[in-house]
């Protein structure tokens, strides 16, 4: 993995430059723009201790970017304010030039779908059939039958799923239901892909083919944010940046989202798991 100033945590006031919380870029950073910036965010359950403290970065445009960090650390809460399912209890965060948290309520929805989600647990529609899934997001934006045949059954067999086009996810595998997330959230090329744990329930070798789905998209344009504990697919997406979640904050104590967390000084690629 490249070091790269992609991700750049900027923790506590000082590391942004001009006026309000989502003032302009701070001087020296990626050219590309910023389409994603939190700043001092905490998130806290009901009225629990904060699960997200002072959260602070930015995500640029076209970039791949992995979210790591121990169970319980706060990456599905993370990935939660960033596709909009969850409000902050304090901070700023802007999604594509947006103020995100005091939107509209009636403005989410098409913020919304720019964003590609792979749920953790798959939400898969239980009456639908694996191509009908695939299929809902392009239904939901209004486009038409045969023009959208070719490219479902063209993911179907991306993610090897020929053989189960017309089944329903209840009969599927945990694998086979996580391909068929997968596809359903990559199918719109959205703008911003975010993946919890997307390649935990498949084998090595279709976690690297589904890794390189994402990179392929990536390459068109897509940013994606992909958490997950597999080293390996880390290391495989060499041009990925890493932000690691330790008990709700950014760690990068030693700029560690500047630089692969297995070259940092001390650490071994065990304790990054
Ligand atoms: N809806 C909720 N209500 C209350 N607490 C919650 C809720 N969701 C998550 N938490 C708590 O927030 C903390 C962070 O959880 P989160 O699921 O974001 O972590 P994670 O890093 O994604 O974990 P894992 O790798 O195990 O999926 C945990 O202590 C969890 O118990």
């Amino acid at each position: 993995m490249q070091a790269s100033s992609s991700v750049e945590g900027f923790a506590g006031s000082g590391g942004i430059s001009g006026s309000g919380p989502m003032g302009p870029r701070r001087s020296g950073s990626n050219a590309r723009e910023a389409i994603v910036r939190f700043e001092n965010v905490g998130l806290r359950y009901g009225t629990e201790r904060e699960v997200l403290s002072d959260v602070s970065f930015q995500l640029h445009k076209g970039r791949f970017y992995f979210l790591t960090g121990p169970s319980g650390a706060g990456k599905t809460s993370l990935l939660k304010l960033l596709y909009l399912a969850q409000s902050p209890s304090r901070g700023a965060i802007s999604l594509f030039g947006e103020d995100a948290v005091a939107m509209d309520r009636a403005a989410r929805p098409a913020l919304r779908r720019r964003i590609g989600v792979v749920f953790q647990d798959f939400r898969l529609v239980g009456h639908l059939t694996v191509y009908d899934n695939i299929a809902l997001p392009l239904r939901l934006a209004g486009v038409p039958e045969e023009e959208m045949a070719g490219p479902v059954d063209d993911m179907i067999d991306w993610v090897g799923l020929g053989h189960a086009r017309d089944a329903r996810p209840e009969t599927l595998s945990g694998g086979e239901q996580q391909r068929v997330a997968i596809a359903r959230a990559v199918i719109t090329r959205p703008d911003l892909l975010v993946a919890d744990e997307p390649t935990g329930n498949v084998d090595p070798d279709m976690a690297i083919r589904l890794l390189k789905l994402f990179s392929a998209m990536n390459r068109l344009g897509t940013t994606v944010v992909l958490a997950t504990h597999d080293m390996s697919l880390m290391e495989r997406q060499k041009d990925a940046s890493v932000m690691r979640l330790v008990r709700g904050r950014l760690d990068d104590p030693t700029g560690a989202l500047r630089n692969p967390p297995w070259s940092w000084g001390g650490s071994s690629r065990e304790d990054w798991a």
